[in-house]
C-alpha cells in the first residue's frame, strides 16, 4: 500500500517519522510533494521517501492521501487534485476547523472516502493522541484498517465532527501548553541556581510520571492533588498561590480561545 503526504511540514514529518520507527510503512511506500521544493527534496534525500513533482503526482501514485496543509491552502490543494481523485482513493484530512462537508463541497463529490483527523506531535514518538470520524464513503473494513495505521502512532479516538473543536484544544494543541508548562517549571527551577537542562528533565519526568498515573486510572486527578499536598506543607502553599494568579482561569481561559479560534475556521 502507497501512503502519499500532500505538504510536509511540521504534523506530516511527526506521522512520517512514528510510522518509520514502526515499520508500518517503509520508506519508498510514503509519497510526498509540498510547496517548497529544496525542503521536500532535501527530506526525501535524507529518509529515503519518494519525492513526487506535483500534489496531483501524489494522488495518482497513492491509495491514501493525507492533506497536511493549512487549512488556508486546503481548497486551493483540492482544486488541483479534483480531476485525479477517483472514489478508488481515500483521502484523509487533518486541518483543524474544515468539516467532511466543507472538504466534499471543496471536492465536488459526495463519494469521496474521506476521514478527518485531528492528530498531535507527539505521534513522533508514539504517544500521540488522534481524534477521527468519516463520511458515508468510507466502508468499515477501510475505516478499521487506516485507525489502525494510527493506533501505531498512539491513542485514537473516534468522536462526533461537533466535538473536534475541544478536541482541537484538548490533544492538538494542548502538546504546545504543556511544553510551556514544563519550560515555565523549567525556568522557576533556574531561578533557584539549577541548569536549564537539570530543570528541565525534572519538570518533563514529574509531567510524564503524573500523566501515566492518571491513565493507569486508579483516581481521579484532584484525589492525587489531595495525596500530595501534606496539611501544612509545602505543596498547598504553592497551589494556593497558583490558583490567587489564576492558574485554573488561565488554563479554561486558553482552552476557550482555542476552541473559538477553531470554530472561527469553519
Ligand atoms: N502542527 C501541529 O501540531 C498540528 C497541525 N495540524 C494540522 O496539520 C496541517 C499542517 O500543519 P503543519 O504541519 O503544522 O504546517 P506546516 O506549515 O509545518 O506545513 C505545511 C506544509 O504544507 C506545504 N504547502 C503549502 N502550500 C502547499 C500547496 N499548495 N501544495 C502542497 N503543499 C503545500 C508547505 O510547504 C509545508 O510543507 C494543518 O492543517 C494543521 O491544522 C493538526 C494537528 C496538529
Ligand atoms: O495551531 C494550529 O492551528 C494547529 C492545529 C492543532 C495544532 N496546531
Amino acid at each position: 500500500m502507497k501512503i502519499g503526504f500532500i505538504g510536509v511540514g511540521n504534523m506530516a514529518k511527526s506521522i512520517i517519522t512514528g510510522w518509520l520507527t514502526k515499520k508500518v510503512f517503509e520508506p519508498g511506500d510514503i509519497l510526498v510533494h509540498s510547496a517548497h521544493r529544496n525542503n521536500y527534496e532535501e527530506y526525501a534525500q535524507k529518509t529515503g521517501v519518494i519525492a513526487c513533482t506535483s500534489n496531483a503526482a501524489v494522488v495518482e501514485k497513492a491509495d491514501i492521501v493525507l492533506l497536511a496543509v493549512k487549512p488556508f491552502v486546503l481548497a486551493s490543494v483540492i482544486d488541483e487534485i479534483r480531476d485525479v481523485t477517483t472514489g478508488k482513493k481515500l483521502i484523509i484530512s487533518m486541518a483543524s476547523g474544515v468539516s467532511l462537508e466543507e472538504i466534499a463541497t471543496q471536492f465536488k463529490s459526495k463519494k469521496i472516502p474521506t476521514i478527518r483527523i485531528m492528530p498531535n506531535v507527539n505521534v513522533e514518538i508514539n504517544e500521540g493522541m488522534t481524534a477521527f470520524v468519516r463520511n458515508d464513503a468510507v466502508s468499515d473494513i477501510i475505516y478499521g484498517q487506516t485507525k489502525s495505521l494510527f493506533d501505531s502512532l498512539g491513542r485514537t479516538l473516534e468522536i462526533p465532527e461537533k466535538d473536534f473543536s475541544i478536541f482541537v484544544a484538548l490533544a492538538g494543541s494542548s502538546p504546545a501548553y504543556i511544553y510551556y508548562f514544563i519550560d515555565a517549571m523549567a525556568r522557576s527551577g533556574v531561578k533557584y541556581g539549577l541548569t536549564k537542562k537539570q530543570a528541565t528533565e525534572i519538570s518533563a519526568q514529574a509531567v510524564l510520571g503524573s500523566a501515566q498515573k492518571v491513565l493507569a486510572g486508579t483516581k481521579s486527578p484532584m484525589d492525587m492533588v489531595d495525596d500530595v499536598c501534606s496539611p501544612g506543607g509545602t505543596t498547598i502553599a504553592g497551589l494556593l498561590a497558583m490558583e490567587e494568579a489564576g492558574f485554573m482561569t488561565a488554563v479554561v481561559k486558553g482552552i476557550d480561545a482555542t476552541v473559538l479560534k477553531d470554530q472561527a475556521t469553519h
